[in-house]
């Protein structure tokens, strides 16, 4: 096999050119080669059909071939190879050796392959052949594992190695660190260049937007800060990422944020030490013998000395005060009074966040980086943590999406863009407009600039052999020689959101609920009596705080849960869609997107899976990296992919825009403009609900209510 593979490596190598094959990302090269020397691959000779059906997408979308006609010469020259090489063997009567074992296994009638007659044509695969084939798969397995683990090992060690990052009560004389000067710096990943070459200064107390599309490395790039491993970074500068939530132990939420104040607690601890002492030595010397000055005298003097510090100290770091603070930034994130009661590992992930979140907030380090703070907060504490950011009295770079949670709390926009780094000043929508001024100059610059040269260039051409105007024409090329170079525009590729039509409309009613009422085991009924209905033609988004139900009438509407009394009526016919976070979470991280699709939807021929990945935009090398790799933006895009794949009628979304760029929510709300089905979403992201849907539901004291007004007008209700 290793022979086989090292041949089959050297045709490609061959066929495509030593130029592509450098050019062109090694994992696809090696997929190719890989495909190829499967001792049972049916090139389809003689003019390569076969490959052209199962890589031709592959090599188009990687650029290891310009178009669809060379695809297909390509593809020929690959057999043609192969058969020179003796490594195409003629037509089997089994045709893959894997084809067999994906039949049928969860299809849908219309994603069966059309070529299953021939599978049987043969004789069945040995049991010989088939523990093979599993001790392959499993060695596989195994070592995707491994690669995992060992990257988990990695990002653990890394984070190990961040500086720790505490309350900080010794800028007395103003802040430690004001600017910060990155110059010339560069950001690598699994050596990929994210950032190339980029110079930023951090000016003090700016609030910056971190912007750029899903992938382009903008987490990469706050990681490298918190790191300090960028030059230019003052080593007592206190950077906090807040990327992971806090661990979950028998801490109560609200020491939990009171613990970043290490000084405090110190003291807190010692004071608390040496009055135990003090009673203990009152104790000692009311019962106990001596006159004069004992030791014991000599330790209260130096017991009391050393509390009166301590107090003086705590007075001076106002600590009596941190904990109205630590409960009113708990609070503004929604946790009520007995939930700042509870301990950590009582509460769930997202929640655990936003007590990560509260403590960086409690904190104040000099440079506080956010990733995507909204994603885990409803809209109450959305609007509250805006409100608190705006006064933010330090510098801070925030990567978000949202459009109206930038512009209400930046200064400045960071773009990262063709790993370039470029800063704006303004909001978001001044970055918007300054950047497609400044795109709309640079391509009428690159025109002027193009028209001159071909002027130029067509004087030369016309003239170079002309005595009598040999001086003009070597003028010219110095001209033309001397000339800046204006750069095109280079747009960013379209995005899509594809979701497939189905090829059924059932009939109503499809989904309805008569007097549903609802509570979980042991707890109290989050909703009574609700009557409303979905159909085909539904556009809704329901909104209102954490925790009121709404992910829970999904369930609902799913058939995940059932009503205690009343009825959920769902058509038998209707195929339904669950997006949520738990989709995005549940990815296995060790395989690919390709790999865990074929996984979810066996026998399905893997061109229709690709094609299906690539209508989400995960498509070419993407499509093959392990899942551990993929950004949050990118592994959205997977997870939405899998869920749709079975052309449902009714997609139900919680969050969807979370992790979203700017470019995919737009694409996103295309999507589902165009999609023949109903959509029920649960979103506080003002521009997806403007954009894509007709009705507002507000979900409240167990009632579900249509709302009038607009999107607007019940933020302007929610305004604190
Ligand atoms: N080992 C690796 N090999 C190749 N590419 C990698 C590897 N690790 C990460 N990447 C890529 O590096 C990029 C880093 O993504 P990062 O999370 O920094 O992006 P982001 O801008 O924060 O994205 P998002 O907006 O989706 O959160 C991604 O495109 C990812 O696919
Ligand atoms: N499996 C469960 N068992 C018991 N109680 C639950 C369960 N799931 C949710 N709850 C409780 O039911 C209530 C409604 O939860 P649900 O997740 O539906 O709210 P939500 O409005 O979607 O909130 P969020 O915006 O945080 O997702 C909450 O008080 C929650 O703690």
């Amino acid at each position: 096999m290793a022979a086989a593979a090292a041949a089959s490596m050297g045709v490609v190598r061959e066929v495509l050119g030593p130029d592509i094959v450098e050019e062109v990302d090694q994992p696809i090269i090696d997929y190719i080669a890989n495909v190829l020397a499967d001792e049972d691959f049916d090139f389809g000779a003689p003019d390569g059909h076969g490959i052209f059906e199962a890589l031709g997408e592959l090599l188009i979308d990687s650029g290891c071939v310009s178009s669809q006609d060379h695809c297909l010469q390509v593809c020929s020259k690959l057999c043609e190879k192969f058969g020179k090489h003796g490594l195409v063997k003629p037509k089997q009567a089994v045709r893959s050796l894997v084809t067999p074992l994906r039949m049928n296994a969860g299809m849908d009638d219309d994603v069966a392959p059309k070529k299953q007659p021939e599978v049987f044509e043969g004789p069945l695969l040995s049991s010989r052949d088939k523990a093979k084939i599993e001790r392959k798969k499993r060695k596989d397995e195994r070592q995707r594992e491994a690669q995992y683990q060992m990257h988990v090992a990695e990002m653990e060690a890394l984070r190990a190695g961040m500086p720790p990052v505490f309350v900080n009560h010794n800028n007395d004389g103003g802040p430690a660190v004001r600017d910060i000067h990155m110059e010339n710096f560069s950001v690598t990943v699994g050596g990929r260049d994210l950032i190339q070459e980029a110079t930023i200064t951090l000016a003090f107390g700016r609030h910056y937007g971190l912007v750029g599309r899903n992938g382009t490395g903008k987490t990469s790039f706050l990681r490298a800060m918190a790191m300090h491993a960028i030059d230019g970074i003052p080593k007592n500068c206190q950077i906090l990422h807040v990327e992971q939530e806090v661990v979950g132990d028998d801490t109560i939420a609200l020491q939990c944020v009171l613990n970043a104040d290490v000084e405090r607690v110190q003291l807190l601890q010692e004071e608390a030490r040496l009055v135990q002492q003090q009673k203990d030595l009152e104790i000692e010397a009311e019962f106990g013998q001596g006159s004069g000055k004992s030791k014991g005298d000599l330790d209260k003097d130096f017991i009391s000395k050393r509390l009166e510090e301590i107090y003086k100290r705590l007075e001076f770091i106002d600590a009596d005060a941190a904990e109205a603070r630590a409960a009113s930034i708990l609070a503004g994130l929604s946790f009520t009074p007995e939930m700042q009661r509870k301990r950590t590992k009582e509460f769930s992930g997202g929640w655990r966040m936003r007590i990560a979140l509260a403590r960086a907030l409690f904190i104040e380090p000099d440079l506080l980086l956010l990733d995507e703070p909204t994603n885990h907060l409803d809209l109450h504490a959305v609007l509250w943590l805006e409100t608190y950011l705006l006064k933010w009295p330090k510098t801070f770079i925030v990567v978000s999406h949202a459009r109206e949670f930038l512009n209400t709390v930046v200064t400045d926009i960071l773009h990262l863009h063709g790993r370039k780094l470029h800063a704006y000043k303004g909001d978001y929508d001044t970055f918007e407009r300054t950047r497609e001024e400044h795109l709309k100059n640079q391509q009428k610059a690159f025109e002027t600039n193009e028209k001159a040269r071909s002027h130029m260039q067509a004087f030369i051409d016309k003239f170079r052999y002309n005595a009598k105007r040999a001086s003009l024409v070597q003028s010219r090329i110095k001209a033309l020689e001397r000339m800046e170079h204006v750069d095109a525009v280079v747009s960013d590729p379209d995005y899509k959101f594809e979701f497939p039509t189905p090829d059924d409309r059932p009939g109503p009613p499809i989904i309805s609920f008569s007097d549903a009422s609802f509570g979980y085991p042991g707890g109290p009924t989050l909703f009574k009596n609700l009557n409303f209905g979905i159909d085909l033609d539904s556009r809704i988004a329901m909104v209102g705080p954490n925790g009121i139900g709404k992910s829970t009438i999904l369930k609902l509407i799913s058939g995940d849960l059932q009503p205690t009394s009343g009825t959920v009526f769902r058509s038998p016919k209707v195929r339904m869609a669950v997006f949520n976070q738990h989709h995005v979470d549940g990815l296995d991280l060790t395989v690919n997107p390709l790999l865990y699709m074929m996984r979810c939807y066996p026998g399905v021929p893997e061109q229709k899976l690709r094609a299906h990945l690539g209508s989400f935009g995960v498509s070419g090398n993407l499509a093959l990296q392990p899942m551990y790799t993929l950004s949050g933006g990118q592994k959205s895009r997977v997870a939405f992919a899998k869920i749709t794949f079975k052309k449902p009628h009714i997609i139900l979304l919680d969050e969807p825009s979370n992790h979203l760029d700017l470019d995919a929510v737009e694409a996103l709300i295309q999507g589902l403009l165009v999609f023949q089905g109903g959509v029920l979403m649960v979103s506080h992201d003002e521009h997806l609900i403007t954009g894509s849907v007709d009705e507002l539901w507000v979900v409240s004291e167990g009632r579900v209510t249509p709302f009038s007004g607009t999107f607007k007008d019940y933020k302007k209700l929610l305004k604190p």
